[in-house]
């Protein structure tokens, strides 16, 4: 029970609640009816079917609607004296600015990405504003508390970084499923339907001895007048066939790995498929039509259902049919979506069939997706746990209470038979550039690199940033906004396209930038050093960011253990109870009270818990005192 002061505090709280999917829902109706009464959302999402297993506030009348607006009106049906206002819109949209931000107090993000995490973190330093932070994956949970000055940031940690894999697994040796899905999507099919200028590590040349031209064609070229099925065929037969040929031709590859086979159409498929079951002819899809389906039009129903290699290699060639047959405009312009269904069977069949070549155990499609979407299934008991620990964290915040403040990790295996892993917050990294002043280091070639790589690489991509401005001593290299006139826009333009050391202010080994972002509030400095050369493998950017060091690392342990084996280039997912552990031993909380807070969460369920990994990393600091 909330004491008579923690109830007024709650009372008299104005709180922005950014996100409302899986965790704003439940955070929303746990604030409502923990006594908050002036509620702000964001989301600028619209509702969809698939939303509704665990975003409860919702129903299936309201897919398409906003979820911020539908949310407050689900929780006002229940209180509806209370004050909720909601914003269909990005919280990165410019009317959400540091004033905006300062009326509440306290911001609890609900939010799926990182890009907006870093957003909204920035936004509540330069606002001086508490954050609440909050993430789940699966049974894996974590809440942690931000406040300015006294707690670390949510940036003064590195955060995993995607998992890779080294190019020639991908391209050569794959051992693991996940590697012939990682090839069949980021290799095979950006080849086949993406970009065609993009650098792709494929193997596109014909190995045709006979093809007498020096530059061999590009099997993946498709004449006009082409017949498709014999398209498919050949893509088919070089990249199963002849492509593993190549690979075999390399004796000492094989020395202590397995030997692929090489696979050719012609012995897993009937000579002509047109008249087969999945004929394009037959099926009754529209020209353009994103619901196409080579299961559905080969009959097949269930995507758990494991397919053989003649199954899979039928999918394959009818996916691609239909691709050029159906939906010919986008081809050239896709990347990989796990929401596309045709590309989904095109990267599941193609990477069974490479992983039948290299002896590796098949997977549905409904697997195959799971992999090559980062999927990992939400469950909503971890939402409503988590929503629970905000509150509690966001009460201490009103109250004051930062001796209280925990971090907390939902763990999936009891440890000391608890499943909620209370942490004390960290304080924050001197070295961080959001919330210290530490300058950067950037090692760039500075006659080669132009200003564009500077800003898509490193301020945008690295630093984040939303709205830069880029200055150099007292030149005003480049800056973005609604308020420039034509003349700027085109310097800036201009700028943009020339290398660091041709600008009006040209930047050289030795030169310090200050790179701003106005609306975030933001300012760091980089100091530039010249560098002649890049590793292509290791520093593929051609530049490289340093600088901004994070907390050494507990024990020497790594920053984060994948449990999801399969998860491709998802940010790792921590294995929770032994790196929780392994932190609360070292912060040697007491167990009691915190299991008191623990229990004021109420699971209602003993078979969940893990933890969540957007945050997740191991770090090794001074407790706040
Ligand atoms: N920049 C942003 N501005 C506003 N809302 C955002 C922003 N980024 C993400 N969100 C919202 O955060 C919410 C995150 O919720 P959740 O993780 O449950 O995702 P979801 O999209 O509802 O579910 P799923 O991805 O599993 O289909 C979403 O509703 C999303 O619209
Ligand atoms: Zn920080």
């Amino acid at each position: 029970m909330a004491t008579q002061q923690q109830q007024s505090a709650i009372k008299g709280a104005k709180v922005l609640m950014v996100g409302a999917g899986g965790i704003g829902c439940e955070l929303l109706k746990t604030l409502a009816l923990s006594g908050f009464e002036d509620i702000h959302i964001i989301d600028m999402d619209t509702i969809e079917v698939s939303n509704l297993n665990r975003q409860f506030l919702f129903r299936r009348s309201h897919v398409g609607q906003s979820k911020a607006k539908v949310a407050r009106d689900a929780v006002l049906r229940f209180r509806p004296h209370i004050n909720i206002k909601s914003y269909h819109a990005n919280v990165k949209n410019p009317e959400f600015d540091v004033d905006f931000f300062k009326q509440f107090d306290v911001v609890l993000n609900g939010l799926d990405n990182l890009d907006a995490r870093r957003h909204v973190n920035r936004l509540c330093l330069a606002a001086e504003v508490p954050l609440v932070e909050s993430g789940t994956t699966g049974f894996l949970g974590q809440v942690t508390v931000h406040i300015k000055g006294k707690t670390e940031c949510y940036e003064c940690q590195t955060k995993p970084t995607p998992k890779t894999y080294p190019v020639c697994t991908i391209t050569s040796t794959p051992t693991k499923f996940v590697h012939c899905i990682v090839w069949a999507k980021d290799l095979l099919f950006a080849k086949l339907f993406g970009d065609k200028n993009q650098d792709n590590d494929l193997n596109v040349r014909s190995n045709n001895s006979a093809s007498s031209s020096k530059e061999t064609e590009d099997v993946f070229e498709r004449a006009e007048d082409e017949d498709i099925e014999q398209y498919a065929r050949k893509i088919y037969d070089h990249v199963f066939g002849s492509n593993i040929e190549v690979a075999l031709s390399n004796e000492e590859t094989w020395k202590n790995r397995r030997r692929p086979r090489p696979i050719y159409s012609k012995e897993v498929l009937p000579e002509s498929l047109t008249q087969q079951n999945g004929s394009i002819q037959n099926s009754s899809v529209t020209d353009g039509d994103a619901t196409v389906s080579a299961m559905s039009s080969l009959g097949l129903k269930n995507p758990q259902e494991l397919w053989g290699l003649t199954q899979n290699s039928l999918v394959f060639v009818e996916a691609l049919k239909l691709f050029f047959a159906k939906r010919k405009k986008e081809i050239g312009h896709l990347t990989f979506d796990k929401d596309d269904q045709l590309a989904v069977e095109v990267v599941t069949a193609a990477a069974n069939i490479r992983a039948e070549s290299f002896g590796i155990p098949l997977h549905s499609l409904f697997e195959a997706k799971g992999i090559a979407g980062n999927i990992v299934h939400a469950v909503a008991t971890t939402n409503a746990i988590v929503a629970g620990l905000i509150v509690i964290e966001a009460i201490k915040v009103l109250n004051k209470d930062a001796d209280k403040f925990r971090m907390t990790y939902c763990l999936e295996h009891p440890s000391r038979k608890m499943l909620l892993m209370p942490i004390e917050p960290y304080e924050p990294n001197p070295s961080c550039y959001v919330c210290s002043e530490t300058p950067l280091v950037l090692e760039i070639n500075t006659q080669k690199s132009k200003l564009r790589d500077l800003v898509d690489k490193i301020v945008k991509a690295k630093l984040g940033m939303n709205l830069p401005l880029i200055m150099h001593g007292a030149s005003l290299l480049y800056e973005v906004g609604d308020d420039l006139d034509d003349i700027m826009v085109a310097n800036y333009n201009a700028n943009l396209e020339k290398s660091l050391s041709e600008l009006p202010s040209p930047i050289v080994n030795g030169s310090i930038l200050t790179v701003e972002d106005l609306q975030q509030e933001l300012s760091c400095k980089i100091n530039v050093k010249h560098r002649e050369e890049f590793d292509e493998e290791k520093e593929p950017e051609g530049m490289v960011l340093s600088g901004w060091t994070p907390s050494p690392a507990t024990n020497g342990e790594s920053a984060s253990t994948s449990n999801n084996d399969d998860a491709v280039d998802v940010t790792e997912i921590s294995t929770g109870s032994e790196n929780a552990s392994k932190k609360r031993r070292l912060t040697e909380i007491q167990p009691d009270d915190h299991k008191k807070e623990a229990e004021n969460v109420d699971s209602g369920d003993d078979d969940i818990m893990e933890i969540e990994n957007p945050m997740m990393v191991s770090k090794k600091k001074k407790r706040v005192a």
